[in-house]
């Protein structure tokens, strides 16, 4: 599927189908991602949401549609997909070309700090230190858009907590754009700009989140937005 610049936006996506089988899983699904924005995509399970962002990360030749994405972007999965023979600054300096790629991949290291893992091995890592060498092998190639299939969901709660923020403050200095897979309601409304429902194979609704950043689940107005966004999961809230 072809990658091509997107003028204004960062992600384009347009009809964008996908079936296994006799199951129509993405059905014309359309959605944007602006620079610098971030976009939750939230959705009951096997409502589509991960198939959608492998048919943007490039990872799906079967998927049909539009697909605009730019050429420099990043994916973060719940496991981390280090390969596991390579030391931690191998799996980040993995590929990269241009000067030198082992100083970049040390500087990435650093920001999510690890600086000093660098020559430990994945087994070394605990499960929230390998979520940021993930973090930082898709940062070292300076993205314009990060792909993000619940990249913290594996986690524990406070490690989860601490990766928001440290995905908060890696965007505010990068500015890259994300997509952000989650089933977290809270995560959504912590880190999004506008949170997206997949339903029925397409974006059944869009919700803006204007809440200022950084943000917290006390904060006026969070409770009236997650009441919404649970309602159309199917969740109410009594
Ligand atoms: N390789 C595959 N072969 C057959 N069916 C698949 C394949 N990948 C996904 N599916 C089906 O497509 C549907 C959507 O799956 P997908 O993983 O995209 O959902 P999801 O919204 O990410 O779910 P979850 O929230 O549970 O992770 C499911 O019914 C799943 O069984």
């Amino acid at each position: 599927m072809a990658t091509w610049a997107a003028g204004d936006l960062t992600v384009r996506v347009t009809g964008l189908r996908r079936s296994f089988g006799d199951t129509v899983v993405l059905d014309g699904a359309d959605l944007t991602v602006g620079p610098g924005e971030v976009v939750a995509l939230l959705g009951g399970s096997g409502s589509g949401k991960s198939t959608l962002l492998r048919a943007l990360a490039g990872l799906d030749a079967e998927a049909t549609g539009q697909i605009t994405v730019p050429a420099h972007y990043g994916v973060v999965f719940q496991e981390h997909r280090l390969l596991p023979w390579k030391r931690v600054i191998d799996n980040v300096a993995l590929g990269l070309i241009g000067t030198d790629p082992r100083g970049r991949a040390l500087a990435a290291l650093t920001e999510v700090g690890l600086g000093d893992r660098g020559g430990a091995w994945p087994a070394e890592l605990s499960g929230g230190q390998a979520q940021r060498v993930a973090v930082a092998r898709a940062l070292v190639r300076e993205p314009e858009l990060l792909l993000l299939d619940e990249p913290f969901g594996a986690l524990d709660a406070l490690t989860r907590l601490r990766m928001q923020q440290l995905l908060e403050r890696l965007r505010e200095r990068h500015g890259f754009a994300a997509l952000l897979v989650t089933h977290d309601v809270d995560e959504a409304l912590l880190l999004a700009d506008r949170a997206l429902v997949l339903d029925g194979g397409r974006i059944a609704e869009e919700i803006p989140v204007t809440l200022p950043k950084p943000r917290h689940q006390d904060d006026p107005g969070f409770g009236g937005l997650r009441r919404r966004l649970l309602d159309r999961l199917g969740v109410p809230v009594p």
